[in-house]
């Protein structure tokens, strides 16, 4: 019985728990004092102007920013004495959909995902088929494999860059715009997969200018502003 307990105890146990963080570029405070939480199963919007921290505030979630001062915990990483050595461990655990990781033009969507299987550890070659054939149909593009991603859309790319990001079943997905250059109906259509994703267990963080999706598709919501991170109430 006592076990059960501490499975449940673990379970309750958010996945990070910022406490009194201050957050850094180049020595320049971006954010100061930040408190933050994710839980299990949460969908957490960060909102704020250009410029006032969001993708900065992500960063430091996974391992890119150091976080300083304070109790900056990321599942059982503590990220002020994370070494660099952890930190691929760290990020097989997230998944990212970020700018700055943008598909590979010089191979197929299904060779994609194929490099980041192998490179994660995946060797059985069945196996390896099967997750890519289940991510794609998750993500609605299971007839695309064979496209390059040159040969998709915008929206496209960005289901084949979340379905790479759920390969390894993460914990968290972190996501910074994911409908930033989309148009309104193929930006609900990603969020809409998103929250699929959150219902199936993954918690997810996703940045946004669009505040409409906000009463659309609620969640908690922080917003950046005048160096803090503030939990919004009010929506
Ligand atoms: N690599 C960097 N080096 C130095 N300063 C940076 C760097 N990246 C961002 N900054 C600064 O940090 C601040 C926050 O930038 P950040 O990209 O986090 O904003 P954001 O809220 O995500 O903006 P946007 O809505 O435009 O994506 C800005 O003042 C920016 O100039």
């Amino acid at each position: 019985m006592k076990t059960g307990k501490n499975t449940k105890q673990m379970e309750e146990q958010p996945l990070i728990v910022y406490r009194n963080v201050d957050i850094n570029q180049q020595e320049l405070g971006i954010l100061n004092d930040v408190n933050f939480e994710l839980r299990r199963g949460e969908f957490v919007y960060i909102i704020g102007k250009v410029g006032s921290g969001k993708s900065t505030f992500l960063k430091t979630i996974y391992g890119e920013l150091p976080a300083c001062n304070g109790e900056p915990q990321v599942l059982e990483y503590n990220m002020r004495e994370i070494r660099p050595g952890q930190i691929p461990a760290l990020r097989r655990r997230l998944g990212i959909v970020f700018q700055d990781f943008q598909l590979l033009t010089d191979r197929t969507v299904e060779e994609n995902l194929k490099f980041v299987l192998r490179a994660t550890g995946w060797k059985d070659r069945t196996a390896i088929q099967n997750r890519i054939h289940e991510v794609l149909t998750q993500v609605g593009m299971e007839n695309k494999g064979y496209k390059m991603p040159n040969e998709l859309s915008g929206g496209e790319q960005q289901r084949i860059v979340i379905a790479r990001a759920i390969l390894n079943k993460p914990e968290i997905i972190l996501a910074d715009e994911p409908t930033g250059n989309l148009d309104v109906e193929t930006g609900r259509h990603i969020v809409e997969l998103l929250r699929d994703i959150c219902r199936q267990g993954s918690a997810i963080i996703m940045t946004t200018h669009n505040l409409n999706l906000l009463t659309e598709y609620p969640g908690t919501v922080y917003c950046c502003k005048d160096h803090r991170l503030q939990k919004d109430t009010n929506l």
